[in-house]
């Protein structure tokens, strides 16, 4: 399938974003060790929180996980102290995707886990015997989820857990956001230096949770604020909490500079949302490390590509293990725009302003990855046309993105 997306001329627009999928596989996760009854309230509605619905709920061997990065390692633990033989697949791409330092972490604790195809990727049959606990070290610089993973597991192990990380801990904000869950569940789990992570063996305690929208989704409707040609455009954004331990809530702070402002309000009941108006570019070139926001990552390369704002990001190393190698795919796709970006050291993207030849009626390719659709969509602003080839794709952790653009005046024909 194919859509093409015309942008609109005006933007005053109030959107009620999907909740955090994140937070949404954490609280799962945890409500399920906490043998607790109330599920979390405001559970997201995407395909990455649905198979982990499915996959606590159901009986199903093997249990296939989709496209879920989230799931296929924090399960991959859970299943580790759970009686029982478990099978864990994916996608494609998901049998792709490294697991390998998680599943030699479990493994050492004690747990039972064999590779059903190939050393190091999914699928994986689990038959548990993880109980004790102790002392671990593991790399924190490959992938933040294998140590979200491990510490969920920590309260309920006897001796608790120690991990110990070496090399640059990336996606740290997460590893924080997974603390912060277990701690509201009565966890004790703490950084006891900027390398180890110790969790006491307390279990847990049920707790009815309320999960916040996310952030990272609300990113896509900051480029389109920074896009439209509108001056007075506004758009509000529910269920959105300043404070947040999304790292992604980094956001507001970012797209300051590049012309979008920030104002955090409360409704009667108490309900945070977010107002984002337009403001001056007070920048002519961009610069920032994405190592603990990677997901938002495409979002800003297309948006300073299409402002016209040279940018140099570096911390990009785990896009190649994401859904597609972000990397390569938006070199791919911004090249069918007109703008050639480098890549450096596997790790940096940059754009030094240049520009080539716009190719006629260009169709992006979004490589199964959800994020490449709805960071390119917002491009109708600046492109008069634009189409998204396997526009589905945005179901991982925002179903209702595209119905949410035509309530803003968006036309999307699909093709
Ligand atoms: O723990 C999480 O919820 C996530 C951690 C990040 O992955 P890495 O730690 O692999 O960078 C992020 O990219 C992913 O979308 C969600
Ligand atoms: C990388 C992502 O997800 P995951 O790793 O959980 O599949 C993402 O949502 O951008």
């Amino acid at each position: 399938m194919q859509i093409r997306l015309t942008a609109p001329p005006h933007l005053r627009h109030k959107t009620i974003l999907p909740a955090s999928k994140s937070i949404s596989n954490r609280a799962l996760i945890i409500h399920a060790l906490a043998g607790g009854k109330d599920l979390p309230e405001n559970v997201s509605d995407c395909d990455d929180t649905f198979v982990m619905v499915r996959a606590l709920t159901q009986t199903d061997d093997p249990i296939n996980i989709m496209a879920a990065g989230t799931a296929m390692r924090f399960l991959s633990a859970y299943w580790s102290v759970n009686e029982g033989t478990h099978t864990l697949t994916g996608t494609a791409r998901m049998k792709q995707r490294p697991i390998g330092i998680l599943v030699n972490a479990l493994r050492t604790l004690g747990a039972q886990i064999e590779y059903v195809e190939t050393e190091g990727y999914p699928p994986l049959r689990i038959s548990g015997g993880l109980h004790e606990g102790g002392r671990l070290s593991l790399p924190g610089d490959v992938s933040s989820q294998y140590i979200s993973a491990l510490l969920m597991i920590g309260p309920v192990l006897r001796k608790g857990l120690e991990l110990e990380l070496t090399g640059q801990v990336i996606s740290r904000p997460y590893i924080d956001l997974t603390l912060k869950l277990m701690k509201d569940f009565g966890a004790q789990a703490e950084w006891t230096d900027e390398q180890h992570i110790k969790v006491e063996p307390q279990p847990y305690r049920p707790t009815p949770y309320y999960i916040e929208n996310d952030w990272s989704a609300a990113s896509y409707w900051y480029e389109i604020m920074a896009l439209t040609p509108d001056k007075d455009a506004e758009i509000i954004l529910t269920g959105l909490f300043a404070d947040s331990a999304q790292g992604d809530s980094a956001v507001h702070g970012l797209f300051e500079p590049i012309g979008v402002h920030t104002e955090f309000f409360c409704d009667d009941d108490g309900m945070p949302f977010v107002k984002l108006t337009k403001h001056p570019i007070a920048t002519e070139r961009l610069e920032y490390d994405f190592v603990n926001q990677p997901d938002l990552a495409q979002t800003f390369v297309v948006t300073c590509a299409m402002l016209g704002i040279p940018f140099r990001f570096t911390g990009l190393q785990s896009l190649k293990i994401k859904e597609t190698d972000r990397i390569s795919a938006l070199i791919r796709e911004l090249e069918k725009l007109g703008y050639p970006l480098h890549e450096a050291c596997g790790s940096e993207l940059f754009w030094d302003g240049q520009r080539t030849e716009v190719r006629p009626h260009p169709a992006i390719d979004t490589y199964e990855d959800h994020r490449m659709a709805m960071a390119f969509a917002p491009c109708c602003f600046a492109v008069p046309e634009i189409y998204i080839n396997h526009p589905q794709v945005v179901s991982k952790s925002y179903p209702h993105y595209w119905d949410h653009l035509k309530e803003a005046g968006f036309e999307i024909t699909a093709l």
